[in-house]
């Protein structure tokens, strides 16, 4: 599905990546500012917003998509279905993938994100877009995702291309190694605080990062940021991607020495502590330090941010041999089958469930406050997920804490909001 057309040449003024993508896709040399027209790699629509994209093409298209195997329907976010409603809007989700040949991931499978990531659906120069704003996680492996609505998204599948206001870019360089216990959440959380919730507003946020983060690390970072306001965020390919990716990652993609930023911005990983986003904007980000002992009634570990065999792995290290406070409930719902089934073959689901744990189906569980865990008023939330608005999760009353996975599995245990160390080192 990659285009063959060579990249642009290089007597051109030097550009930033995003720049690069758009260039490529578009087979026309573009700047920040520009528009570009680009052809689209992959579409990807979200069960909640398949009826509308549904009816802008049957119903305002008269269109059937352009290359069906670019296109793919994710049904997570209610899944199983809680409603009539939702059931009947993802039978007729199911009815038009049969009719039209578009992939199709049914209920269980997983988040859209993690879903693509995995099934290599997204890839390093391609242009994906998702019916959903988190779309932005695809820039994890140097491809530009970003979330548009069900009306331009279903222009993109009838058409096979898009029109794109090129966008400036923000670039971000880390230094440095991270701490024990402190991990790529945190560092999503402070590029936020340091950007603010919208600071990076229909920007490229360009992560520079070396070989530092794995994969599913990369993607924590990519996601988090539309909640700066940014149009996509793209990972610099290095380290496991390049080494453990299964496809290349083309030169032409590397920004170039001397593009243009709009601001630079520079994150010394090794003097990081734990972060915690405080309710009810991303951007209230504090030492967790500052907010132990915050009573908590339940504890969400998943969502397509955090909700990775990795990220169970760091909850497990903390639960092991532990048990949840009793007045506080412990929600597990890992981010797609595949992450439940190699977090079950290898034990960690059994160190959860023992310690615990209840587990959902893969999917977006409770964090739109939809089902499957919403919050009554005055409760208190502690999720690994990326909003923390008021109501996300439920009544308007609750509150939603952002943290890492070792965050909230300290936190389940005491009930509280608590530190790893504050568990490891009490044994
Ligand atoms: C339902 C979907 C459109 C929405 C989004 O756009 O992000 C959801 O995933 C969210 O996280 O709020
Ligand atoms: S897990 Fe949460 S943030 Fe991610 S796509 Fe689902 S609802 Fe949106």
């Amino acid at each position: 599905m990659t285009d063959p057309t060579p990249a642009p040449t290089p007597h051109t003024p030097p550009q930033t990546m995003a720049e690069k993508i758009l260039s490529h896709r578009g087979h026309h040399t573009v700047y920040a500012g520009q528009l570009a027209v680009v052809e689209v790699d992959q579409v990807m629509v979200v069960d909640s917003i398949a009826q509308s994209f549904i009816e802008r093409m049957t119903r305002d298209l008269a269109a059937v998509p352009k290359f069906p195997e670019r296109v793919s329907i994710v049904i997570d976010h209610v899944a199983p279905a809680s409603t009539v409603s939702v059931a009947q809007a993802q039978k007729e989700a199911r009815e038009y993938a049969q009719q039209t040949g578009v992939r199709l991931f049914d209920v269980g499978r997983g988040i859209c994100h993690q879903v693509l990531m995995e099934e290599g659906l997204a890839r390093p120069g391609w242009i994906v877009l998702g019916s959903d704003s988190h779309s932005t996680t695809y820039g994890a492996v140097a491809a530009f995702g970003t979330g548009m609505g069900a009306t331009d998204i279903a222009l993109a599948a009838a058409s096979g291309k898009i029109w794109l206001r090129v966008p400036e870019s923000v670039r971000v360089t880390f230094t440095g190694d991270l701490q024990t216990g402190v991990s790529a959440k945190d560092v999503a959380l402070e590029m936020i605080r340091r950007l603010g919730a919208d600071g990076a507003t229909y920007m490229s946020i360009e992560m520079h990062a070396g070989d530092r983060f794995t994969r599913g690390e990369r993607m924590t970072l990519a996601n988090l940021c539309v909640e700066a306001g940014a149009k996509v965020g793209l990972v610099v390919p290095g380290g496991e991607i390049l080494t453990d990716y299964g496809y290349d990652v083309p030169e032409w993609i590397y920004p170039d020495d001397g593009a243009s930023y709009v601001q630079q911005i520079e994150i010394d990983l090794s003097t990081l502590r734990p972060r915690m986003s405080a309710p009810s904007e991303v951007d209230n980000v504090h030492d967790v330090a500052d907010l132990r002992g915050i009573k908590v009634d339940q504890v969400f570990i998943g969502t397509c941010t955090n909700g990775r065999l990795d990220d169970l792995h760091a909850a497990a290290d903390v639960l092991r041999g532990h048990r949840v406070d009793p007045t506080t409930r412990l929600l597990v719902i890992p981010a797609s089958s595949q992450v439940m089934e190699d977090a079950m073959a290898d034990g960690t689901l059994l160190t959860l469930i023992q310690a615990g744990a209840v587990l959902g189906t893969p999917g977006c569980g409770p964090c739109m406050g939809r089902h499957q865990g919403v919050l009554a008023p005055g409760e208190v939330c502690v999720s690994t997920s990326n909003r923390n608005f008021i109501g996300r999760m439920g009544d308007k009353d609750a509150k939603v804490y952002l943290a890492s996975p070792a965050v909230a599995a300290a936190t389940a245990i005491m009930g509280r909001v608590a530190l790893p160390e504050d568990i490891l080192n009490a044994g």
